[in-house]
């Protein structure tokens, strides 16, 4: 499928309950959907060109890590900061790099822009222990391979989610997950779950995405039942979304073998975002690990 395609608006009766991103953000939103309009609006309403988000994200790596030349062309016309690096160290070329946007990067060489990673792997970002109070966590669900908390790091509200020690005290297991873990890191897009790193404990795997306060697409049709036809072509249109994007990450695409309402989770604003690609490549690899990790949803996404 042609990305273009799915980043083009549906009209706007179509989504009477959808939300506007308002505010600054909205520079950020329309940088990574490739919508020069919107952006143009926001940067003539006076926006900071290098607004950041909580990853310490500018709307130029969105714009980069999208492949939307246009955008960053703009930006950088309007003073965006070609090296500005977000909290994994990456800057923009960083992003066009790793999602193989050729004319990207070269468009930020062409500006000075530098990638201070070069080729080296990213592992994942860890969080020091004190930095979250497991004890204040309040239980939000609970999945195949362990429970998943809400809990507050950095005055943020961020979902923990839990490996059983059983699973997570074998050493291969363990770092299988951890390469899952570190190639979710890489990912950003507004319909993919944000990863954002594994707390530094012994024995269980502990690590955070954002909060989804809305819960899974399962938990709302099960209260709801039957989504009227114009909620479902938006949902639809999220999900494509996200999926599309994992299926054109560079180098090696990314299969979604288990997408199930279980893995679709909504925020406040209505938004879909897919979650849980690559953990449950590692339960197709069970017999190896002599683990048996089935969920209700038996899980399986694939890296190619
Ligand atoms: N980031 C999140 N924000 C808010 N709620 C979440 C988040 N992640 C998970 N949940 C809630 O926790 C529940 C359990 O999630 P988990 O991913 O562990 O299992 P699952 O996807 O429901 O099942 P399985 O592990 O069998 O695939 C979800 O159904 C959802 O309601």
């Amino acid at each position: 499928m042609d990305d273009n395609e799915l980043h083009l608006s549906p009209p706007a009766q179509m989504l009477p309950q959808r939300m506007e991103s308002g505010g600054p953000y909205r520079l950020l939103h329309c940088s990574g959907l490739g919508d020069k309009e919107g952006v143009m609006q926001e940067l003539e309403k006076g926006v900071e060109p290098n607004l950041v988000d909580y990853d310490k994200r500018t709307a130029l790596h969105l714009a980069a890590s999208e492949g939307c030349e246009e955008i960053v062309v703009l930006l950088l016309e309007k003073g965006a900061d070609v090296n500005s690096t977000d909290r994994w160290g990456r800057t923009p070329l960083s992003d066009a790099r790793n999602f193989g946007h050729e004319n990207v990067c070269k468009i930020l060489e062409a500006h000075d822009g530098y990638d201070p990673l070069g080729d080296s792997d990213t592992p994942c970002f860890m969080i020091g222990h004190g930095e979250v109070d497991m004890k204040d966590a309040t239980l939000i669900g609970e999945g195949a391979y362990g429970e998943v908390y809400l809990v507050k790091w950095r005055g943020t509200e961020v979902a923990a989610k839990t490996i059983r020690a059983s699973i997570a005290s074998n050493p291969m297991v363990k770092n299988a997950f951890m390469k899952e873990l570190a190639l979710w890191q890489k990912l950003r897009h507004p319909n993919i779950v944000q990863f954002l790193g594994v707390l530094k404990q012994s024995d269980r795997l502990i690590f955070l995405t954002e909060y989804l306060r809305n819960g899974s697409l399962y938990d709302q049709l099960r209260k709801k039942g039957r989504l009227d036809p114009l909620t479902a072509v938006a949902y639809a249109l999220d999900i494509a979304r996200g999926m599309n994007y994992l299926h054109q990450h560079k180098p090696h695409s990314i299969i979604h073998r288990d997408l199930t309402p279980r893995n679709v989770l909504q925020d406040e604003a209505g938004h879909l975002k897919v979650t849980d690609f690559g953990l449950s490549k590692i339960a197709q690899q069970k017999d190896s690990y002599g683990y048996k990790m089935t969920g209700g949803t038996g899980s399986c996404t694939e890296y190619y």
